[in-house]
């Protein structure tokens, strides 16, 4: 059995991904967790485990409080399937996007400016996580960065070789 009471998680930049969640799932149950990009769903999933630590709340497993139990042993019994994806993880979401162009030889700016044109277009404020790394992404929010990438590949003529401003 696992159960949260009203369990919250409050990442250090302070989004909060998760707030105040009850629920409860019986041995042998099938659960589905569905709900928008970016909801909390990934976070919840990796607090069951402890790769993510609440910041608030208990997660009790067959009665037990996780945060009590060495992580290695309650990872023997507990599976975790991680989401993949091919960003640098070093790089911020707005250099990630930006990165095809500039390798093209677009000037910065014009790489940037292009870059944030792109993440607003696949639905990520460019002021909100243009600076974020990755690893402060949902894995939706790092398929968008991605697609936001692909994008940038493939400059519209607007942009693209005899832009006088371009290069
Ligand atoms: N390390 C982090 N620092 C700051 N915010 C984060 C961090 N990781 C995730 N977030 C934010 O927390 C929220 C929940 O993320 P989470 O990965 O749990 O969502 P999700 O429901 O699994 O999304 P998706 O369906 O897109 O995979 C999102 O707004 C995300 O931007």
């Amino acid at each position: 059995m696992i159960r949260f009471e009203q369990v919250t998680k409050r990442y250090p930049d302070g989004t909060t991904a998760v707030d105040g969640l009850s629920f409860e799932v019986s041995e042998g149950e099938l659960v589905t967790l569905v709900g928008p990009s970016g909801c909390g769903k990934t976070t919840t999933m990796m607090m069951v485990n402890r790769l993510i630590e609440p910041t608030s709340g208990p997660i009790l497993v067959d009665g037990e409080d996780i945060a009590a139990v060495d992580p290695v042993k309650l990872r023997h019994r507990i599976g975790y399937v991680i989401q993949q994806v091919g960003l640098f993880p070093h790089r911020t979401v707005l250099d990630n996007t930006a990165t095809v162009p500039t390798l093209v030889g677009w000037k910065k700016a014009k790489a940037g400016a292009r870059a944030a044109e792109l993440l607003d277009l696949v639905g990520l404020d460019p002021k909100t996580f243009g600076s974020r790394y990755p690893d402060q992404l949902s894995g939706g929010q790092r398929q968008r960065v991605g697609v936001a990438r692909a994008l940038a590949a493939d400059p519209p003529p607007a942009f693209g070789r005899g832009d006088p401003q371009c290069c």
